[in-house]
């Protein structure tokens, strides 16, 4: 049975999703999920390209003890330098740097010739391999390169001190069958292949993302790169759980496995939902609401008789729930601890005896509270805590079919002085959002909303999620709450507080500089 080790490629690929965007401790928060994961190598971000990539990079290769942590970079000095100042602290550091090699992009984009990209190449390899111990170099767009000529690369960038060497996908591209060739091609023609790992990265806009990374396994990969839901430029990239549920439910076929948890995949994808705002689709393999649940009546009867009729994958076997202990206003606090630990949150006691405030504020208002209401909880009080700057009070919202929807906003400072404003819109949440506008210091400009239920049923929790310019600066926030607008109210101020906690960083670090 042989071992893939899983790249995940969540923080850095994940986060080139159009619309998401993570702060420091959100990702720092999806690092430590990652470990419990147990993925093998966590790409966290690209050190060069902003001072808040290379200081979360930075800080997960200071805090991840149980898995390899790396960074991007281009086949350029400094964005090496600058992935040597993040990672050098780090347990084992590792440098992922990448040219691309195809036709397409050597005449149009990187407007070099084949001798001027392996020039490059194998420069810029031999100045990481002269910090780092492990290099991984990837081919970018290496399905649309001549086979000839990437063997040779290949061969080229070994002999420069690479040590994995990674075939992206990266058009989503390629087929099945061709990439596993490529493989084969690579093993069969490059003289030193053997020096080194292979790897995979496959995205998926033909959908084929998955079938592909399979058959790079069959031919010959030893590590497999993607993200946690899928999520990734474009359509994304392979979605490592349902990768390491397939080895895993047929690995009498594949003869491999991983060394993921796979206990810890439910929890993984929901907290990655909830801070990138990707809603997972109900039917998606492995992690959709759907997933394992039976409608038509064939089916229940088939299950009720034997499960295996109709159920490949046990839920409990990626960390669903089935349990029946319902938590509500008459919870107290023991109750309420130990379904926290139980769900394997932790917050220290004091924390918790913070939360449970807020739980049974909710829980009066809410018939049950559901594991997910729990989940959501904890983590919008971890995440927002150390970032307020305008705290909401309370709102008071009139709306009337044939009467001007009216907003009455009560903030409190960052002086803990009370703000108070009244204003109209054309609806209720532009009634809000301009009363919000107003409270503030500057201007906001509301550039999307999407709002979602936590949980099923008509009491069900909302999170709303926004992305807004405010005083120039693009950001997005979320708000959790049982009622819709004071859910949208928090999200306009958490993105807004966002802003000021970013200026105020910044503004921080250049007095330091001087
Ligand atoms: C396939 C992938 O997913 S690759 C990773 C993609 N991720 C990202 O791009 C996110 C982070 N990127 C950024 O923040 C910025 O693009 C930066 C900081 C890296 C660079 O910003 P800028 O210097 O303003 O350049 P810009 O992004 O406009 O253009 C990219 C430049 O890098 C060059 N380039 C692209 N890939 C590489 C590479 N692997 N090695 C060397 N140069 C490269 C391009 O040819 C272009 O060069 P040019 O300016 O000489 O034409
Ligand atoms: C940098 C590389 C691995 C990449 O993300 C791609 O080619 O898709």
């Amino acid at each position: 049975m042989r071992t893939i080790k899983i790249f995940d490629t969540t923080l850095r690929d994940g986060e080139q999703s159009a619309g998401v965007n993570l702060n420091f401790s959100e990702k720092l928060e999806i690092a430590r999920q990652l470990e419990r994961l147990n993925v093998d190598i966590i790409e966290a971000g690209f050190p060069a390209a902003s001072k808040g990539d290379f200081a979360s990079v930075q800080k997960i290769a200071q805090t991840i003890n149980n898995c390899s942590v790396t960074g991007l970079a281009r086949a350029v000095i400094s964005d090496i330098d600058a992935a040597w100042g993040a990672l050098k602290d780090g347990a084992e550091p590792r440098i992922h740097t990448f040219l691309a090699t195809s036709p397409i992009h050597r005449q149009y984009k990187l407007k070099k010739t084949k001798e001027e990209v392996v020039e490059t190449a194998v420069e810029t390899v031999k100045y990481a391999a002269s910090k780092f111990p492990i290099v991984q170099w990837s081919a970018e767009d290496a399905t649309r390169t001549e086979l000839p000529f990437l063997a040779e690369i290949i061969e080229k960038v070994i002999q420069a001190g690479a040590t994995i060497i990674n075939i992206p996908d990266t058009v989503g591209y390629t087929t099945p069958q061709e990439y596993g060739e490529i493989f084969q091609y690579l093993r069969n023609h490059v003289p030193s292949i053997d020096k080194v790992s292979l790897s995979a990265h496959c995205h998926d806009d033909l959908g084929m993302a998955i079938a592909n990374s399979l058959s790079a396994i069959e031919n010959g990969a030893t590590q497999i790169e993607g993200t946690i839901n899928g999520i990734g430029e474009r359509a994304g990239n392979a979605a490592l759980e349902e990768l390491a549920v397939a080895l895993y439910i047929r690995n009498n076929h594949y003869q491999a496995s991983t060394r993921l948890n796979l206990q810890e995949i439910s929890r993984t994808s929901s907290l990655i939902s909830k801070l990138t705002g990707m809603v997972v689709p109900a039917n998606k393999a492995i992690v959709g609401r759907n997933a394992f649940a039976h409608e038509s009546g064939i089916h229940q009867d088939g299950v009720l008789k034997e499960k295996t009729t109709y159920e490949i994958i046990s839920p409990d076997l990626v960390g669903f729930q089935s349990n029946s202990m319902v938590l509500g206003k008459h919870s107290g606090r023991h109750a309420f601890k130990n379904r926290l630990s139980e769900l394997g949150l932790e917050v220290a006691d004091e924390e918790a005896n913070r939360l449970f405030t807020v739980f049974k504020d909710l829980a009066d208002r809410k018939k049950e509270m559901t594991d997910d209401d729990l989940a959501a909880i904890v983590l919008e009080e971890k995440l927002s805590k150390e970032q307020r700057f305008y705290d909401l009070i309370g709102i008071q919202i009139q709306y009337g079919t044939n009467s001007v929807p009216t907003a009455t906003v009560t903030l409190s400072g960052s002086n803990n002085e009370v703000i108070q404003e009244a204003g109209t819109g054309a609806g209720s949440i532009e009634a809000l959002y301009n009363t919000l506008e107003k409270c503030l210091n500057g201007t906001a400009n509301l550039l999307d909303y999407r709002i979602q239920s936590v949980g099923a049923g008509r009491d069900a929790l909302a999170q709303v999620y926004v992305k807004l310019n405010y005083e120039g600066v693009e950001t997005s926030g979320r708000g959790l709450a049982q009622d819709v607008l004071e859910a949208s109210s928090k999200a306009y101020l958490n993105a807004v507080n966002r802003v000021i906690y970013m200026k105020e960083k910044a503004q921080a670090q250049a007095v330091e500089a001087n």
